[in-house]
C-alpha cells in the first residue's frame, strides 16, 4: 500500500507454528498404533491357545519344535500323531478339512501347523512338495499315510478310509 508517496508494506504476521500441535498428532499416531500392535498380539496368542487347547491335547506345542528341520519337523508330525494337517490360517480348503476331521474324529491325536505363521513356513512346504508331490495347503496324513488335499480328505472320509486309517 502507498500513503503520501511513500511505501508502506503490509506485512502479515506470520501464523502461529504448529510445530507443536504436529508433534502432539505424531504422539498421538504412535500410540494408536502400538494399542493396534498390542490388540493383534492378543488376539493370536488367544486364538493360538485356544487351538492347542481343544484339538492338539496331546501334542507339543508347534512352537516348542522350531529347532528342528524342517524335515524332521514334517517327519515328527506324522510318526507321532493319528492325523497331522500342514495348513495356513487364511485358507479356506484347510479351514473346511480341519472342521471335517475335527467334528469327525474328535478324539484323534492331531497336530495342525500353520506355514503361514511360522518362519520356515516356506522350507517346510517345500519339504512337504518335496515328499508328496502336492504343492498346496491343505496337505495332510492320516495314521502315518499321505492323504492330500481338502478334496481328497472329503472323499477319503466319505469312502470310510481316514476311518479304516485310524483304527
Ligand atoms: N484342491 C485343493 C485346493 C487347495 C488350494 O488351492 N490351496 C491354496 C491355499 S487356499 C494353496 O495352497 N495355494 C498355494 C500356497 O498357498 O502356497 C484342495 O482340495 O486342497
Amino acid at each position: 500500500m502507498f500513503i503520501k508517496g511513500t511505501r508502506t508494506e503490509v506485512r502479515q504476521r506470520s501464523p502461529p507454528q504448529k510445530t507443536v500441535s504436529l508433534t502432539k498428532v505424531y504422539i498421538l499416531g504412535s500410540k494408536v498404533g502400538l494399542m493396534f500392535s498390542r490388540l493383534r498380539t492378543s488376539l493370536f496368542t488367544r486364538v493360538s491357545s485356544s487351538i492347542s487347547l481343544s484339538w492338539f491335547s496331546t501334542v507339543s506345542s508347534p512352537n516348542q519344535l522350531r529347532t528342528m528341520t524342517p524335515k524332521d519337523l514334517v517327519e515328527k508330525a506324522i510318526t507321532d500323531n493319528q492325523i497331522a494337517i500342514f495348513s495356513k490360517s487364511y485358507c479356506p480348503f484347510c479351514k473346511r478339512a480341519k472342521a471335517l476331521l475335527k467334528e469327525k474324529f474328535p478324539d484323534a491325536k492331531s497336530v495342525i501347523y500353520e506355514l503361514d505363521e511360522m518362519d520356515d513356513g516356506t522350507d517346510i512346504q517345500n519339504y512337504l512338495h518335496t515328499k508328496t508331490g502336492q504343492r498346496t495347503v491343505p496337505n495332510i496324513f492320516v495314521g502315518q499315510e499321505h492323504i492330500g488335499g481338502c478334496d481328497d480328505t472329503f472323499a477319503a472320509e466319505k469312502a470310510g478310509r481316514i476311518a479304516t486309517l485310524l483304527q
